[in-house]
């Protein structure tokens, strides 16, 4: 198998593409420059030399609250090029197994906790990322007409929040655990006797590591084409990727303060935006098929700071 897996580089696609050549996996990857999947001449191209067996689509424009709230017309346009970009195209190659990866914002802002797949165009979303979140629905909606008109095995996983080693340590438009650990590293190493978090700190988020992201989105991809169906349905073929517990803000802000040694005091900034309260995956129709996390949130709070320090200098230059 030669599989071509889009955004290598990235947090998601880099430990899908390690695990992909720890199975001895020929894995075809272009970078960014090298290939921008915005560009549909570029990408025809790219598909038509490349011929890949499978595609993994771990490419998008990626960023945090303040991210999505601030740039959405890039997070809209640049995410429906990539993926009509790459899923047209793969088809048009001949490619018969596609994984799409997309978000679990995908779901309204005001749906029954734990959200599950039926959820989906049920109501309002969120709106400090509706704009990333309108785009991956249509991600979803691309891999299942395909598969309706031209018979493809194009499948979609939905991640909850995700971190790890390779993640995005930028001040303002990363995620927010990347954003505590560099805020809180930096506290302790200026002296400052306090940490401000954005938002009230109520809000409930997921938190999966990435490798047991890559796991699941492997699993996924590997699933013979009966028991993904099985699972799925044509018009409801997404299948969620979550860890199973949620915390809060405030609890993940203190126990950010304690892995990285910062002993002042943790202020909220309220007129920052929360997004939505609570977004906890149902996860069980992946785990019925055999799938289950492996790294605790402590632990994989410990391990992300020893790559943060590890590669701190990188990160603050490219910031
Ligand atoms: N991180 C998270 O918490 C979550 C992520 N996801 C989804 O998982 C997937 C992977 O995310 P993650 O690994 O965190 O994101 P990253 O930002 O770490 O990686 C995305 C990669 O896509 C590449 N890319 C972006 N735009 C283009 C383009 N136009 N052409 C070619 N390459 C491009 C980026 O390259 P470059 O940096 O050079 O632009 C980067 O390597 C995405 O689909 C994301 O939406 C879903 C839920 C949560
Ligand atoms: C994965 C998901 O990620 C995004 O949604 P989000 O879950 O709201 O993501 P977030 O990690 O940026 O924030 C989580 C919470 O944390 C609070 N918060 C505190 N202090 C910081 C802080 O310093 N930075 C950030 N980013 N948030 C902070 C913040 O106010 C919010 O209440 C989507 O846009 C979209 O990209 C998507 O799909």
């Amino acid at each position: 198998m030669r599989i071509y897996v889009a955004g290598h580089r990235g947090m998601v696609g880099g430990a899908i593409a390690r695990k992909l050549r720890e199975r001895g996996v020929e894995v075809i990857t272009r970078t960014h420059a090298e290939l921008d999947l915005t560009d549909q001449a570029a990408v025809r191209a790219f598909f038509a030399s490349e011929k890949p067996d499978g595609v993994v689509l771990a490419a998008a424009k990626v960023g945090g609250i303040y991210a999505n709230n601030t740039y959405p017309a890039d997070f809209i346009y640049e995410n429906l090029m990539i993926e009509a970009n790459v899923v047209h195209q793969a088809y048009a190659a001949g490619v018969q197994r596609l994984l799409f990866l997309g978000s679990s914002c995908i779901y309204p802002r005001a749906v029954e906790q734990p959200m599950r797949e039926d959820a989906l165009l049920t109501g309002v979303l969120e709106s400090t990322n509706e704009p990333y979140a309108v785009a991956k629905i249509a991600g979803i909606k691309l891999c299942e007409s395909y598969n309706r008109q031209y018979g493809t095995d194009y499948r979609s996983v939905m991640p909850t929040n995700l971190y790890g080693p390779g993640d995005n340590f930028h001040p303002e438009n990363s995620h927010v655990m990347p954003a505590l650990i560099r805020r809180f590293h930096e506290a302790v190493e200026s002296g400052a006797d306090e940490v401000v978090i954005w938002g009230t700190g109520k809000p409930w988020r997921e938190f999966l590591h990435v490798d047991d992201m890559a796991e699941a989105s492997l699993f996924v991809f590997d699933l013979d084409k009966e028991t993904y169906e099985a699972n799925t349905e044509p018009m409801l073929s997404h299948i969620n990727v979550g860890f199973g517990e949620d915390v809060t803000i405030a609890e993940l802000a203190h126990m950010i303060a304690e892995v990285t040694g910062f002993k002042g005091r943790i202020a909220f900034d309220s007129e920052k935006p929360d997004g939505t309260m609570r977004k906890l995956m149902d996860s069980s129709r992946l785990k019925a098929m055999g799938w289950k996390p492996r790294v605790a949130l402590a632990e994989g709070v410990r391990e992300t700071y020893r790559w943060f320090l590890d590669h701190y200098e990188a990160a603050r230059t490219t910031a």
